[in-house]
């Protein structure tokens, strides 16, 4: 479980997040929504200790991550949304070097990483240096990286972004088995099908607010809206935005 308790965090006189009071619950699917800006990087950075929140206290399964980052980092696979990669590693260096940060015994390691680079077909790529690598490919890395430790939490930030059509349908079945496994996974993402497809929890975030949570059907109900994308262009507020876009854009 992961409690926020009245967090708030700012950048400078920027609130990234204001007031957030949030229970994230193991055994679901966990989806943030929300405008770009609107604080989900931020709320995943939290949980990781990356950084500390201004106000308010985050627990992760009983840890302080602003304290106590390590046994968190542990028992998390993060995705982060760009692309933080050795580009000087080779594929199954990184790989290798992940395994070894995670303190995986050796046998365990060679086997996990197998595993991995078959899952997000990576087998031809082991030898390149990540540089090199289109994004979709930087992407399925990063991906292996986040499963190569068979985490508890699944910290995934826009986790369906670059990767082919394959990899979007296992990775979709992958988390919503997790999830039966009473792993928490929290995952970002822009995509509405996708939050429509797996989210059984939404968590819909706006100016660094939680403006609505619940199941999809919840959500729909409170923006009193029959699609989500209808839902999260009401409840953000965004309708004339959506005008003036296509306005300026087409002239
Ligand atoms: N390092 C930083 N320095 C200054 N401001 C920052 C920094 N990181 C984030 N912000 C600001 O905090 C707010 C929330 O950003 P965040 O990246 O969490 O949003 P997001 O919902 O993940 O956005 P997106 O959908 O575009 O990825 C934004 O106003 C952003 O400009």
């Amino acid at each position: 479980m992961i409690v926020f308790q009245s967090v708030s965090k700012y950048y400078g006189e920027t609130p990234a997040l204001e007031n957030i009071s949030l229970r994230i619950e193991p055994g679901k699917v966990n989806v943030l929504l929300g405008p770009n800006g609107s604080g989900k990087t931020t709320l995943m950075k939290l949980i990781l200790g990356i950084i500390k929140p201004d106000t308010g206290k985050i627990v992760v399964y009983g840890h302080d991550p602003a304290r106590d980052p390590i046994p968190i980092r542990r028992i998390i696979g993060y995705v982060p949304e760009d692309d933080a990669l050795y580009h000087s590693l080779r594929v199954k260096e990184y790989l290798e070097f992940v395994a070894r940060i995670y303190g995986l015994k050796q046998d365990i390691a060679k086997r996990s990483i197998e595993r991995v680079i078959d899952a997000f077909m990576l087998r031809d790529k082991i030898n390149e240096f990540i540089g090199s690598l289109s994004h979709g490919y930087k992407r399925r890395v990063l991906l292996a990286a986040a499963f190569i430790h068979d985490p508890l939490i699944y910290l995934l930030d826009e986790p369906f972004i670059g990767i082919d059509p394959r990899i979007a349908r296992a990775l979709k079945t992958v988390l919503k088995n997790k999830a039966t496994k009473e792993c928490l996974i929290l995952l970002s993402t822009h995509v509405l099908e996708i939050a429509e497809a797996l989210a059984d929890n939404i968590i819909l975030l706006y100016k660094g607010r939680i403006i609505s949570t619940g199941s999809v059907e919840e959500v729909l109900e409170k923006a009193r809206t029959e699609g989500l994308e209808e839902a999260f262009l009401s409840l953000t507020r965004s309708k004339l935005q959506v005008e003036e876009i296509i306005k300026a854009l087409m002239g």
